[in-house]
């Protein structure tokens, strides 16, 4: 403790393009990257065969190194990297010897994601996001008491659309019912197993709800997007709070019934549940009903009166009828062009395995980033690029 790392000046050598960046050969294996009174040292670990990458922090403040929780989706293939900040709150990390696909990721270190995470864990903590190219469409967040419908909707809306829409898989610790399957309704998931996933920051929520755990995982809404598809979520008022505080920008709606009766009349003719379970859902559901409808937590409240009338509503708010849009793809061209300028990283790519070695340049642009840790990192542009200006940010991969 207290030592300072010893290897910055001597192993590493400093990116060819600009003093930022760090750009090491993989058996040198470590990068360092300074961001306000810290250093952050990424590096390998593992044999050979099985490399992995862990990260140390140095506090230049108080001279002491820590150990970070690593939270997040941490980068599967790893044979060296090149790093750079692009910003107070994280670092662009290029693993080298990677698919395209697979080569952008950012260490988050100070983003809204890691310091909820420090304060709900007691501890230091950094996490990954790995890097995609393009948006995805707001995914669907639906809350509503039991035995509302919202299940009965979303089938509709599957069936309907079955290539445009995919459905969250949650996991939680209820039983399954007689017609649920394990992996389509829900991960059906032993206590402490889920526990322990949530401490290692694999959901991206998660509730106690009629006495039971439910959460969402970090993986059930990206297979999602990485199939294509527009993801819909159906979780309880807790969770859309959650989701609504995390980095993925959603849309929020929430179902309520014609009266407390019909609810009520709707989960016995069910028959899923217990009388005692029964009346369980009916409380909570007093208390979701007045967070639903007053909270300004929703951007659409729909009443699920008339099946078909409500089906009809809902397609209107996702723009299936021909009407008003709500996706984010129109907000994507406001470009402010200064902040772009400063936001671009240029990336220099070797080819040293092939016949003639070769160099080409492209310049990465940061300033639309959208989502993160703990999900993806979306909205990268990445075009070519035949010259660096000055006083630009460079990495070299
Ligand atoms: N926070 C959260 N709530 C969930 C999740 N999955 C399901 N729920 C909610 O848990 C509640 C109970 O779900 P379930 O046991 O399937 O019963 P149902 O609502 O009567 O069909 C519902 O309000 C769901 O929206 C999740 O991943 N996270
Ligand atoms: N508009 C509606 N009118 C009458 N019954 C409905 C309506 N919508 C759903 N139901 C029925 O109510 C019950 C609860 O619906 P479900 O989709 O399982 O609710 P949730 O997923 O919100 O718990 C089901 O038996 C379903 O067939």
């Amino acid at each position: 403790m207290g030592e300072a790392p010893a290897f910055f000046v001597d192993d590493l050598h400093k990116s060819a393009i600009n003093g930022n960046g760090t750009d090491l050969k993989p058996k040198d294996s470590k990068t360092s990257t300074d961001i306000g009174e810290r250093t952050y040292v990424i590096g390998g670990m593992g044999d050979r065969s099985t490399p992995s990458i862990c990260v140390r922090v140095f506090d230049r403040s108080t001279g002491e190194w820590f150990n970070p929780a690593v939270l997040g989706t941490v980068p599967l293939s790893w044979a060296g990297h090149s790093a750079v900040a692009v910003s107070e709150d994280r670092i662009l990390i290029i693993t080298k010897d990677s698919i395209p696909d697979d080569c952008i990721w950012f260490l988050e270190v100070d983003t809204q994601f890691v310091r909820d995470q420090k304060q709900n864990l007691g501890t230091e903590v950094v996490a990954w996001s790995k890097g995609v190219v393009g948006n995805i469409e707001k995914p669907i967040v639906i809350s509503g008491p039991s035995g509302v419908g919202k299940g009965t909707l979303i089938s509709k809306l599957m069936s309907e659309f079955p290539s445009m829409f995919g459905f969250s898989v949650s996991h939680t610790t209820r039983a399954p019912r007689e017609k649920e399957t394990n992996g389509v309704h829900y991960h059906f998931t032993e206590r402490s197993v889920m526990e322990k996933a949530i401490k290692e920051g694999m959901f991206l929520e998660f509730a106690s709800v009629h006495g039971n755990l439910y959460g969402t995982s970090i993986e059930a809404v990206e297979v999602v997007a990485d199939a294509g598809k527009r993801c819909i979520l159906d979780i309880d008022v807790q969770g859309a709070r959650s989701v609504r505080a995390s980095s993925l920008e959603a849309i929020f709606i929430f179902i309520c019934p014609p009266s407390f009766e019909e609810l009520k009349k709707r989960l016995y003719a069910r028959a899923t549940e217990t009388e005692e379970q029964i009346q369980k859902r009916l409380r909570n559901a007093r208390t979701e009903l007045e967070q639903g409808q007053s909270s300004g937590l929703f951007d659409h409240l729909l009443v699920n009166d008339d099946l078909e009338m409500c089906y009809k509503r809902l397609k209107n708010i996702l723009d299936l009828n021909g009407n008003t849009t709500t996706t984010n793809k129109k907000a994507q061209k406001t470009v402010n062009f200064s902040k772009h300028r400063e936001n671009k990283v240029f990336i220099s790519c070797g080819n040293a395995g092939m016949e003639e070695a070769s160099t080409s340049l492209y310049v990465l642009d940061v300033s639309s980033l959208k989502g993160g840790a703990p999900g993806r990192t979306r909205g990268l542009n990445i075009s070519a690029a035949d010259h660096i200006p000055n006083g630009y940010n460079g990495i070299a991969h």
